[in-house]
């Protein structure tokens, strides 16, 4: 901060407690970090002349401590001991020769709320990687039924206390004699179908055995990945076994899934799976959905997949509620295991497709 001749051309000269000295003295005092940002000098290209430099954010620091030394020139310069806060992710400090696409160099937010006001909190779309905005698409916030089944046949439990005796409630009873979620409402165990409690039951809504019915509780965002186009994760941490989202679209029979070819990417098998049958039934999210539409596939997946039956009895179209599959920290993408079940290709039965996640245990294959 002043007295160099190398920089300004003047004579060698004592520096001063100003400028930026004096701001990470102010740092220092009031204990905030400072952002580091490593400056190196590179030869430019052969067709020009000289140096450029090339700038490196390299995180968060504290200012510890600072004194007063003789420089090179017998002048006071001052001296200031930064140190990188801890947890930080390691960032390189190399400079990449060849840039392969030009990137943003900061995460920005493109998109103020993907549910278009429809989620209790807005969910943001945020891009890194270009200034792209997610596709559009009408976002919802429960299944459409393109099919018709009757609710009125739907029996419902007669409890009235919140279903706490397991044996008794009649839902409970389709699970085993079991209420499948814990006092904070994670599922205990996966099943074939989860039967919760529903608009024909006498329970209250706050009923341990609605718990995938309650809508998103996590501050989602979709974001854009390196190499799976956009994707999902939670502001906040999500503890093993609750439930993030359903998977929501439309569902239609799979022969018409069949017809609706070029946006197999949305396509969810439910059911009998991917069984090329008269019965079998497709969400198809690529027209009306929600954030579960963006999340992706990885082969070591940290959401799964639950079949949940609560305002009908049909088997073969269950609601698909994604639960966590493990403790997910805040910003973690949040991934499913396509392999289970999840969009099968109807235009030309099986389909294969690569993976990108680079997941521990990757098979590189997606379906
Ligand atoms: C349900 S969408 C997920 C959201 C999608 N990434 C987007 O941008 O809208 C499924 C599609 O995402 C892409 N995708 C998801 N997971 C992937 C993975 N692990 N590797 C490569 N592509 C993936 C594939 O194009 C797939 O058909």
């Amino acid at each position: 901060m002043g007295g160099n001749p190398k920089v300004a051309n003047n004579k060698p000269e004592d520096q001063k407690l100003a400028r930026g000295n004096l701001a990470l003295k102010n740092s220092m005092d009031a204990r905030t970090p400072v952002r580091v940002i490593f400056g190196r000098q590179t030869l430019k290209a052969s067709n020009t002349s000289g140096e450029s430099s090339k700038y490196i954010y390299d995180g968060l620091y504290t200012v510890s401590n600072y004194w007063q030394e003789r420089g090179p020139y017998g002048k006071i310069v001052y001296m200031f001991r930064l140190n990188r806060i801890p947890g930080q992710p390691k960032l390189t400090r190399k400079i990449e020769s060849k840039v392969k696409k030009p990137k943003a160099c900061f995460e920005r937010c493109v998109l103020d709320d993907v549910s278009q006001g429809k989620e209790k909190m807005p969910m943001r779309a945020m891009n890194a990687v270009d200034n792209a905005k997610p596709p559009p698409f009408t976002y919802i916030t429960s299944m459409i039924y393109t099919e018709c089944y009757d609710p009125s046949m739907l029996s419902g439990c007669n409890c009235i206390d919140e279903c706490s005796d397991s044996k008794k409630c009649s839902c409970a009873v389709k699970n085993g004699d079991e209420i499948p979620f814990n006092n904070s409402g994670a599922i205990i165990k996966s099943n074939p179908i989860v039967y919760e409690c529903g608009p024909s039951c006498k329970c209250p809504p706050s009923c341990r055995n609605r718990s995938s019915q309650r809508g998103v509780r996590y501050q989602l965002e979709v974001f854009k990945t390196e190499s799976t186009g956009w994707g999902v994760r939670s502001r906040n941490f999500i503890s093993s076994g609750s439930f993030v989202c359903e998977y929501v679209g439309e569902l239609i029979r799979e022969k018409e899934a069949k017809e609706r070819t070029g946006r197999d990417e949305y396509l969810y098998d439910v059911g009998n799976g991917c069984d090329d049958t008269e019965d079998s039934f497709t969400i198809d999210a690529a027209q009306y959905g929600n954030v579960g539409r963006f999340i992706n596939h990885s082969c070591s997946p940290n959401l799964y997949a639950q079949n949940v039956l609560y305002d009908h009895d049909e088997k073969r179209m269950p609601h698909i509620m994604l639960f966590a599959a493990k403790n997910i920290p805040p910003l973690r993408e949040l991934t499913c295991d396509y392999n289970m079940n999840h969009v099968c290709n109807v235009s030309d039965g099986i389909k294969m497709q690569n993976c990108c996640s680079g997941s521990p245990g990757c098979t590189g294959r997606m379906l």
